[in-house]
């Protein structure tokens, strides 16, 4: 008889990820497919949802090959703050607009003096955020917003195509602004400012209910059973914080995917606001996170890794030979890493990445430490944040692309001064997506099973001497920040 396993699907953003996990929480099989991002304007970033669907089929096919498992269960997980248009026969009208698209900048402005954000939903309005995106639409392609019978959100586009059900979770519900603290229901406050028919929107379930069963269509296309229940699952930063086991007070994740996560359980006191933190439902119904937000975190590397091979692709190996030459500290370069704007702590999506400190001493391994330190140093401004608001850290845990790269991890710990813990996954918020799954399917606690299945695979312990070289670092990225934010 062949194993049982729970299939979790991350729709991240350079690619899905599919796991198939066992009753255990361990990894039975797994693959992955990318796509691309469409920029046809300078700020935008689109994707096309019928080729996420293609590269989800894909990957599932290949994660159940490898798995020789029969699957019990689906969970998912995806991008926050991206939104697709569908038609009356729930076909996409347009590419989807993605959390990374800031065009609708000026909306988030007006909008924002139109309500009181922090007030309604316990954060800043920010352009990332679907609210002002479809306020963009509604000023900008009127009659393309008007022919949207329905709105999805990015995982629960891959929910409706895999049981013909559209239906959202408090996480990505919440992160759009449309619905007040706690994210259970559309305010009607917001809809009426975006003038958006809450109808239009998907219903709010529970990430870890069971939101619809494969049809007949979806399952052959997928290399499913039809039949199989569906998760509703979480937006990625919630679906990670279950797959990272951030489910006690005290323990907290930072992941390094295209963007960067530090997540952290809330206390029970209220986020204060002007920290630059966000809060966000969680995948454990009823409880709450706080976010710190790096927008190129591995896109930094990417974005790195992109202009050294724009001759000949360079391997991340390489990368890390390169950096691993120079000292911490960089011999004084410094980076930072707003590439796509800067979130937390500034929330300046007009803020610009930079070099400073060059000289014609430097190389290309000066570069690339800068690079994997200036994304730490702010890792370790989200940290800061995050204690300051009253969410104190026992423990620290990596995970995501970035984490794959030791050096990174070892600089981390180094920049925090403190040892932080490897999870052994690196797709953690397929592995919540998983175990969303599973808890849905089997009706068991979420946050017992995320934690009874935490795989840690090694700790980093910081180093004394790069730490003091850290600390200056630190404080020189600082002062480098001050300095760069736009007038
Ligand atoms: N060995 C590595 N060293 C440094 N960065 C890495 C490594 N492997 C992957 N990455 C970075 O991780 C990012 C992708 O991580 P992933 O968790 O797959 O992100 P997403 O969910 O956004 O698609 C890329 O930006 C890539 O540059
Ligand atoms: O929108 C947000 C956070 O508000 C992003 O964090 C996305 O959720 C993308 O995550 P990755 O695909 O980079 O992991």
């Amino acid at each position: 008889m062949s194993l049982r396993g729970h299939l979790g699907i991350d729709l991240g953003t350079s690619a899905v990820k599919v796991l198939v996990l066992d009753d255990e929480g361990r990894v039975l099989g797994r693959a992955g497919r990318g796509y691309a991002t469409r920029a046809p304007r300078p700020g935008w970033a689109e994707q096309s949802p019928q080729a996420w669907w293609r590269a989800t089929c894909e990957a599932c096919r290949e994660a159940l090959a490898a798995s020789g498992a029969a699957i019990a269960s689906v969970g998912l997980s995806g991008q926050l703050n991206g939104f697709v248009l569908l038609d009356a026969d729930d076909e996409p009208l347009a590419d989807a607009v993605l959390w990374l698209d800031i065009r609708a900048e000026a909306e988030t402005r007006r909008l924002a003096g139109a309500a009181d954000f922090p007030a309604l939903t316990g954060n800043a309005l920010s352009a990332i955020c679907v609210l002002p995106k479809l306020e963009w639409m509604r000023t900008q392609r009127p009659e393309l917003l008007a022919r949207a019978a329905r709105i999805a959100l990015v995982k629960d586009y891959i929910l409706l195509r895999l049981t013909g059900i559209l239906a959202t979770d408090p996480s990505d519900a919440h992160s759009t602004a449309l619905t007040e603290t706690g994210g259970l229901n559309w305010s009607e406050t917001l809809c009426a400012l975006a003038q958006i028919d809450p109808a239009r929107l998907p219903p709010i379930r529970a990430a870890d209910e069971v939101a619809g069963h494969l049809t007949a269509g979806a399952a052959e296309a997928a290399g499913l059973a039809p039949g199989t229940p569906v998760a509703t699952g979480a937006g990625d930063v919630a679906a990670l914080a279950v797959g990272c086991g951030v489910v006690a007070p005290g323990t907290t994740a930072i992941t390094l995917g295209t963007a960067g996560h530090v997540v952290a359980e809330a206390p029970a006191a209220d986020l204060p606001a002007g920290g630059g933190l966000w809060q966000i439902p969680h995948g454990v119904p009823a409880r709450t996170l706080w976010l710190g937000l790096i927008m190129s975190g591995g896109l930094s590397h990417a974005w790195m890794r992109s202009i050294l091979g724009a001759a000949a692709p360079i391997s991340f190996e390489a990368m890390e030979a390169l950096a691993a030459d120079v000292p911490a500290g960089a011999d004084g370069v410094t980076f930072l890493p707003f590439l796509e704007g800067a979130a937390t702590p500034y929330n300046r999506p007009d803020m610009r990445g930079s070099f400073f400190g060059l000289s014609s001493s430097h190389n290309t391994g000066h570069l690339v430490r800068a690079v994997l330190e200036g994304v730490a140093c702010n890792a370790r401004e989200c940290l800061d944040a995050l204690a300051a608001a009253g969410a104190g850290t026992r423990e620290v845990r990596l995970a995501e692309g970035g984490a794959q790269s030791p050096l990174w991890c070892q600089i981390i710990a180094d920049m925090l001064g403190r040892p932080v813990d490897l999870i052994d996954e690196r797709d953690t918020s397929a592995r919540g997506a998983a175990l969303l799954g599973y808890a849905a399917a089997e009706t068991v606690p979420i946050a017992e099973l995320a934690a009874k299945t935490l795989p840690i695979a090694r700790q980093y312990e910081p180093h004394a001497v790069e730490m003091q070289a850290h600390e200056e670092s630190f404080a020189r990225y600082q002062a480098w920040c001050r300095r760069a934010l736009p007038g």
